[in-house]
């Protein structure tokens, strides 16, 4: 079993939590109001910013051409394929481009960005890869485990689990797993306990981000 297999294995009750969140189990179910996802949407889009500037940093910290390549690659999907999606959302919105990509984060979306910014910056590869892992990985579960869902066929759902469980994302998500195994097959028991604690707080921030879309939380003042 490879060490990200067991980190989640650890974490099961966190695992469990992000797929089983009430805003994802209502977009399965095609009832989440379109209010919270038209919240969620621009807020996403926010997030997508900087979370593809972990990607370029991750290109930035390769010791490789190829695992240049694949993070160049992920970097290149979620400028294009992923955030373009949200575009698309926010267009059938009336939401500008421009408002989309000047809004606001809210305080969740903001201290998980600053979060991944900063493990990214000041760490190496494998904590990179720590932060960024449960954010891939926890998305290709909830595409996959909605696949079949109702909110599959959903008007504005279904596009949303199309892309999350589609095979290119899967298959940009098993070799971040992989990459992830490979780099803590190397590494002591206090790196290991160090980079379990970087993606269970990274995991915990993307049910934080599910309980801020469903709140549609706003800054006290
Ligand atoms: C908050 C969050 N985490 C992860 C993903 C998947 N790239 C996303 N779109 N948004």
């Amino acid at each position: 079993m490879g060490f990200s297999q067991e980190i989640i294995t650890d974490i099961d009750n966190i695992w469990q939590a992000n797929l089983k969140h009430p805003f994802v189990q209502e977009i399965g179910a095609g009832t989440l109001p379109v209010q919270k996802f038209k919240y969620y949407m621009i807020q996403d889009y926010v997030y997508l910013i900087d979370y593809a500037k972990i990607f370029a940093l991750g290109v930035l910290k390769s010791t490789d051409l190829q695992t240049m390549t694949q993070f160049a690659n992920i970097l290149q999907s979620t400028l294009t394929e992923e955030m373009s999606l949200h575009r698309q959302y926010a267009a059938q919105f009336n939401i500008s481009e421009e408002t989309l990509t000047s809004a606001e984060p809210a305080p969740t979306t903001l201290a998980y960005t600053n979060y991944l910014l900063s493990v990214a910056q000041t760490g190496g590869q494998a904590e990179l890869l720590a932060a960024l892992l449960p954010c891939m990985w926890g998305y290709e579960a909830i595409g996959k485990s909605l696949a079949h869902s109702p909110g599959a066929k959903h008007a504005l759902y279904g596009e949303w689990i199309a892309m999350y469980s589609s095979s290119d994302f899967s298959a940009l998500t098993e070799w971040l797993i992989q990459e992830f195994d490979k780099i803590t097959a190397q590494q002591t028991n206090m790196q290991r306990t160090n980079l379990t604690n970087i993606f269970k707080n990274a995991l915990r921030y993307e049910v934080l981000f599910w309980e801020m879309a469903y709140q549609e939380e706003k800054w006290l003042v």
